[in-house]
């Protein structure tokens, strides 16, 4: 698809009635953002379908992007909301994927915008009921020619992301259309901004099992809620509402549907230092990934079958 400037409708009139405040959607320069009547934004890359920014109505940025993040297709975007499949880091024992790089390829490849559709305030509903769904679309026949020799599987998969007043909800469909098999997993690689790492609690995580990335992937149990006092690295399986608090305050609430799998990564000050793409270097400290996925095991698609899973993010 071409990149084009939609022309940005902000008002829409009904003859006799007051013209209604509107979604404001626009694409160009390889990025989709869109502005709600009340004042919430997205701003999605097509390189990754990486949302780099959702801002409350205020103008409140919630996603943690690095400043040395790479925006320009030369590397995956450190912050926001990258994607990771067909591989969750790196599986030298799994003879499908083990030539993948690590997260596999869906956050550096260039979606495509495949559209929108919102549902508009109108005159017999208030503008906070305006909302705006984006869809984009990534396919092996789109793949460059060295991803489909190391991954030679046919797939589609349409991601949607959903910007209400009441949160961001990201979501895809997988869909097997070859004729063979294939393994895959899928995870929503969230940057949620916080202002300081030490007063930071996640609930919803009492009791799971986790697997400790830092620890020689041995299997521990959680109790109480989980806080961060150094690198850390975790896949947890877990309920399906988790709970990120500062302070004691809600700043955010994640729902998963079918991702069953809770990723808690926060690299601190050594391995924030060795990223050259992390920055500023103390930025740890305002960020907490919290990834919704399905990483634990491997989702097999049959042939014709489909995976579907998303989270939503409200605060
Ligand atoms: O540096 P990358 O490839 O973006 O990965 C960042 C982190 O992503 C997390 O999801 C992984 O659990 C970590 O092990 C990894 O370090």
């Amino acid at each position: 698809m071409v990149d084009r400037p939609n022309k940005p409708s902000a008002l829409a009139s009904t003859p006799g009635l007051p013209p209604q405040p509107q979604v404001n959607i626009s694409h160009a320069n390889s990025r989709v953002s869109a502005v709600l009547p009340t004042g919430e934004s997205i701003e999605v890359l097509l390189f990754g379908a990486t949302v780099t920014s959702w801002k409350d109505r205020a103008g409140n940025e919630k996603l943690w992007v690095s400043d040395a993040a790479k925006l320009d297709g030369s590397k995956a975007v450190r912050g926001g909301i990258p994607l990771v499949f067909p591989v969750f880091g790196t599986a030298p024992d799994h003879a499908q994927t083990s030539k993948l790089p690590q997260h596999g390829f869906a956050r550096n490849s260039k979606w495509e915008f495949l559209g929108k559709s919102s549902s508009e305030s109108t005159p017999s509903t208030s503008q906070s009921d305006a909302s705006v769904k984006l869809d984009f679309g990534l396919s092996s026949a789109t793949l460059d020619e060295k991803t489909k020799e190391l991954w030679p599987y046919t797939f589609s998969a349409i991601y949607t992301v959903t910007l209400t007043p009441d949160g961001l909800r990201t979501g895809i469909v997988i869909n097997n259309d070859g004729d063979k098999p294939f393994d895959c997993q899928f995870l929503c690689h969230t940057y949620l901004r916080i202002n300081d790492i030490t007063k930071v609690e996640i609930t919803g995580l009492e009791n799971s099992k986790y697997i400790d990335k830092v620890d020689g992937a041995k299997t521990k149990s959680q109790s109480g809620a989980v806080t961060i006092t150094g690198e850390t690295d975790r896949v947890y399986t877990s309920e399906p509402t988790i709970v990120v608090t500062e302070g004691g305050s809600t700043v955010f609430k994640i729902e998963r549907d079918n991702l069953e799998n809770v990723v808690v990564w926060n690299p601190w000050t050594e391995k924030a230092a060795s990223m050259g793409d992390f920055e500023p270097k103390d930025g740890f400290k305002n960020m907490i990934c919290v990834e919704a996925g399905s990483v634990a095991g491997w989702t097999t698609l049959e042939a014709g079958d489909a995976y579907e899973g998303a989270q939503t993010i409200s605060y």
